[in-house]
């Protein structure tokens, strides 16, 4: 039985920043599913690029893993041999919860769960990397760092996808898309309350740039193609793929 999000149900009147703690690992899976239009669909399409892209006895990288839905995906339609997935997160609680959920899948696909900041990690040998709504919260100057990492980490012919939430360049755009999410937290039963307490927690710690910021950052560091594959409000998935020797 999946515990509900009430975070932020209630008045809360030191509202510190918000922090990926026991508290939110605890309703995650609740969290996530309503407070991210098409989560679901991207976790599947994970599955799929997965298929496509993963190299026989390479690495398979989930970057701010959570509780694993990306990792779990992934290992779900591997098809390769000698592949193995590496799943990173700062949260001790987090990890926690993602040992004990991963655990309850049957699979022949290991998994390396490792408590430690992106920005610290060795990328090596990979043909999949996911930031599946994490490089948000990383530091903004030190986004371009981690997508260099990335990509010299990526094997020819690897992939990046990159989900995020995003901002508009246009404001009269930014100002709907924004009004349009709200629409679909309340939607899916956040109060007023909740929708503007987790704003306010967001603040600081949630930085989302423009598409056209991360498409320009993405081709700087190297990658050949990019684009969106999926946006919903100011949601929404890239693919940046590294090209192939063969090209
Ligand atoms: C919105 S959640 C990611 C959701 C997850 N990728 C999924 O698909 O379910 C952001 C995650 O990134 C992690 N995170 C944030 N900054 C990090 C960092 N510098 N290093 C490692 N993990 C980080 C947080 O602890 C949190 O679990
Ligand atoms: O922007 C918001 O209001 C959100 O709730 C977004 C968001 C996210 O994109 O990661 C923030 C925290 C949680 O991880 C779940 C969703």
């Amino acid at each position: 039985m999946q515990s509900k999000d009430h975070i932020f149900a209630a008045p809360i009147a030191q509202l510190g920043d918000f922090c990926f703690d026991q508290n939110v690992a605890e309703v995650f899976p609740d969290m996530i599913k309503r407070s991210v239009p098409g989560y679901s669909n991207i976790i599947s399409a994970i599955g799929m690029m997965t298929t496509r892209f993963a190299q026989p006895h390479s690495q398979l990288y989930d970057l701010g893993c959570s509780l694993g839905a990306a990792t779990q995906e992934m290992r779900r339609n591997l098809t390769q041999t000698g592949c193995a997935i590496i799943a990173v997160d700062n949260s001790a609680a987090m990890l926690e919860r993602a040992t004990s959920h991963l655990a309850t899948f049957k699979s022949e696909v290991p998994v390396t769960l490792t408590e430690a900041d992106i920005c610290d990690i060795e990328i090596e040998n990979a043909s999949v990397v996911v930031l599946n709504f994490t490089l948000q919260f990383i530091a903004p100057d030190k986004r371009e760092a981690l997508l260099q990492k990335i990509y010299q980490g990526l094997n020819p012919g690897g992939v990046l996808i990159l989900s995020e939430k995003f901002i508009s360049a246009d404001d009269t755009v930014n100002e709907l898309l924004i009004d349009l999410y709200h629409d679909f937290k309340r939607a899916n039963g956040y109060s007023e309350l909740e929708v503007s307490q987790k704003r306010t927690a967001l603040e600081n710690v949630l930085r989302p740039d423009t598409p056209e910021h991360h498409k320009e950052r993405l081709a700087r560091v190297g990658f050949s193609h990019v684009d969106m594959w999926f946006q919903c409000f100011n949601f929404g998935s890239m693919v940046a793929i590294k090209q192939a020797t063969t090209e």
